[in-house]
């Protein structure tokens, strides 16, 4: 898939944009806070309806302005479509060929966009909640029923959690209340970890290829997702999920309720990147950390592939000068002719120009695009 003629009005510091990209390679040089990673962002927020920046979409809405819009058409194999998102301080829209869809969940995944940046470093040895958001964000833009459980979960662990509080200050007394929320709370998270073991799994495999073609010491990389409850695994059921889930919130429902919170669950789950077996978090160097992370890009490119038959767009915000000559080389050789990219950079220097076959150069100074020339 790629995204043909684009708009945005009011949107961060972007007041006005149009134009239409390139099937392929986009580049967008501008010197710092000119708005590189707001037009990322924009693109971002037209496949997601979040920005991967920030949660109050209103930050979103240009200084001073009431609203946010952008628009983009969608080239698919089979159709073309015309995606809009409206962001007003009061909340967000969207619409698919001008019809205004009333569920975020039936938009999400039309457009599917791979965002690299910086951050995405921080992924191996950062803190679990950035490998929990990571799985989130990326199941649930190729799977709209990951996306309906994940925020479904959200919802009830906070009843719940909400419910745990009262009973520890004595304010409520019924434990059966409690314990219907965590019998629907054991169904949904059963649903969540149970798509997670299997995205992961094809991640894993094809992250271990990618990471193959990119590190010349060839070790091998492989995921592993780790439940937070004890005794599940990778070939358990739906229903033998949720049966350990519940049994483990029986267990320990007294201490929830000392503590006021739910102990355990796919919002204490976590993700382990190894290398030769051995732990990346611990052991993998910064190139090894570098590789491995964009090996996930990689792989997540496949997997959205493998699920929808169409290729994400990619958005590289700032990581080409992150990358040497080999894995520059190694990502752009893997993308060729299959992705539609976006690339930001402050300079040219230090990207491998003769892998990037004809992009279309736009220059971007305080929030205006201006092409340079056209491929
Ligand atoms: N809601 C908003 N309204 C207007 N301007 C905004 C808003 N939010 C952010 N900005 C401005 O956007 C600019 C930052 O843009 P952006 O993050 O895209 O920079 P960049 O070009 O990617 O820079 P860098 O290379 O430093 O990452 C800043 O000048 C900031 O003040």
């Amino acid at each position: 898939m790629y995204l043909d003629h684009f708009s945005v009005q009011n949107y961060r510091n972007l007041k006005q944009i149009d134009t239409h990209f390139d099937p392929n390679v986009n580049i967008f040089i501008g010197k710092n806070a000119q708005g590189k990673t707001n037009l990322l962002e924009a693109v971002y927020f037209l496949a997601l309806t979040r920005s991967h920046r920030t949660s109050s979409d209103k930050e979103l809405i240009h200084f001073g302005d009431e609203f946010a819009n952008v628009r983009g058409q969608v080239h698919k194999s089979q159709v073309v479509l015309d995606l809009r998102a409206l962001i007003t301080k009061k909340g967000k829209k969207v619409w698919i060929n001008r019809v205004e869809q009333a569920k975020l969940s039936k938009y999400v995944g039309q457009l599917n966009a791979i965002l690299f940046s910086p951050e995405d470093l921080d992924l191996i040895k950062g803190a679990p909640s950035l490998r929990r958001r990571f799985m989130d964000q990326e199941f649930g833009q190729i799977n709209a029923e990951y996306l309906y459980f994940a925020s479904k979960y959200r919802q009830v662990l906070i009843q719940k959690n909400n419910y745990l509080k009262q009973l520890a200050k004595g304010e409520a007394k019924d434990q059966i209340f409690l314990d219907v929320l965590s019998d629907q709370l054991a169904g949904i998270a059963a649903e969540v970890i149970s798509r997670r073991f299997k995205f992961l799994k094809y991640l894993s495999h094809s992250a271990s290829l990618a990471y193959q073609e990119i590190s010349l010491a060839g070790e091998k990389l492989t995921l592993t997702y780790h439940p937070s409850v004890a005794g599940i695994n990778a070939d358990d059921s739906t229903e033998s999920i949720y049966q350990k889930v519940l049994a483990n919130y029986q267990k320990n429902k007294q201490t929830e309720i000392r503590k006021g919170t739910t102990l355990s669950g796919p919002h204490r789950d976590d993700l382990e990147f190894k290398l030769d077996g051995k732990n990346a978090h611990l052991y993998a160097s910064q190139g090894q950390q570098r590789s491995i992370a964009l090996s996930i890009k990689l792989a997540e490119i496949s997997l959205v592939h493998h699920l929808s038959g169409e290729y994400p767009v990619l958005l590289l915000d700032d990581v080409m000068s992150e990358l040497d000559h080999d894995r520059q080389s190694a990502l752009l050789n893997y993308i060729h002719g299959k992705t539609q990219t976006f690339i930001t950079t402050t300079d040219l220097e230090g990207i491998s120009w003769e892998i990037i076959k004809q992009p279309k150069i736009y220059h971007i100074d305080s929030g205006k695009i201006s092409l340079e020339k056209e491929s």
